[in-house]
């Protein structure tokens, strides 16, 4: 009898044959680290085979949804967001795109390809762009337990205010998939901008932390996703009691959790980047990243 566990896709044979021999021996596919100390892997461009993942994960027949909150002017990043999206996200899979947003009109009609849908899901409006950001953690997690659950399989969620520049696919597929914030991968733990307040809820010793992660792309299996968005609204929730506010709101949290609750898997800054930055030669794509935008004005 073949035993097929709830939640679970059925085991699928690989197909293909032909692709070139992975080798013990040979030097490090890429200038970047390529495991982490708990053996999550770092994705990055030379660390997988595009192909053979295809031929992996197309048979699956996965549905991947993406989060993304647009309010107040940040309704002007939605349409270059999903032109993006449809040229470089999870190309052939059927994803389901969920905008929250204050004011659904200012959601501009996207043609979407096959297997593709979108969902404007009308929320609150916060005068704070804090309170918006931070947010994002309670909403998530209400909407994966009333209705996502049921129509995805794994979940992204991002910033709104970035475009897609190269292929993103399955390869960033994982139980818990964080990613390396563009500004502090190569800065000493002690020196990054956690929140140092033992009183906070996302408290983080000068001992403490693996990598700094960026608050604008996080995911993994929804019912992960599920967890983690909840318990950082938690956190922050505890923290509103004791009226504080985390450094950098809820990454501060997501960094919390993410020192107890480890990534099963890791990206690199080549899925979260900033164009205000120059591209350093070890990284050799941008996948995804923030245009420079006038920030002052947005927050006003
Ligand atoms: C370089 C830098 O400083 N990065 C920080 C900044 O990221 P960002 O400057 O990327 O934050 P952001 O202004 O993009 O806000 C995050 C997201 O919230 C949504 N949004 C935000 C404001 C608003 O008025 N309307 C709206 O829809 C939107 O989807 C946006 O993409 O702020 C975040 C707040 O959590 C994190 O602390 C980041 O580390
Ligand atoms: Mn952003």
């Amino acid at each position: 009898m073949k035993l097929q566990y709830k939640g679970e896709k059925p085991f699928q044979p690989v197909a293909q044959s032909q692709y070139p021999q992975p080798k013990l021996l040979e030097h490090r596919p890429t200038e970047l680290l390529t495991l982490t100390p708990w053996l999550a892997p770092i994705i990055s461009e030379g660390t997988f085979n595009p192909e053979l993942l295809q031929h992996i994960y197309q048979p699956l027949n996965l549905t991947i949804g993406v989060t993304v909150f647009a309010v107040g002017k940040y309704t002007r990043f939605v349409q270059h967001f999903l032109e993006s999206a449809e040229e470089f996200f999870m190309h052939g899979y059927q994803v389901y795109y969920y905008v929250f947003t204050h004011n659904p009109a200012a959601i501009p009609r996207v043609t979407l390809g096959p297997g593709r849908l979108l969902s404007v899901i009308p929320i609150q409006g916060h005068s704070h762009w804090e309170e918006i950001s931070m947010r994002r953690m309670e909403t998530i997690s209400q909407h994966i337990a009333r209705r996502a659950h049921q129509e995805v399989d794994y979940l992204f969620c991002l910033d709104v205010d970035m475009v897609f520049r190269n292929p993103w696919g399955p390869e960033t597929l994982g139980d818990l998939v964080a990613a390396i914030h563009p500004g502090y991968y190569a800065v000493p733990r002690e020196q990054f901008p956690y929140e140092r307040r033992h009183i906070s809820t996302a408290f983080v010793a000068d001992s403490e932390g693996d990598f700094y992660y960026g608050g604008a792309v996080f995911g993994g299996r929804v019912a992960r996703v599920y967890e983690f968005t909840r318990g950082c609204h938690m956190a922050i929730l505890a923290d509103k009691a004791n009226g504080i506010m985390a450094a950098w709101q809820e990454e501060s949290h997501l960094n919390r959790r993410f020192i107890s609750h480890k990534p099963s898997k890791v990206l690199s800054p080549e899925y979260l980047w900033d164009d205000r930055k120059p591209q350093p030669p070890s990284l050799k794509l941008i996948r995804f990243s923030t245009p420079d935008k006038d920030t002052s004005w947005l927050r006003s």
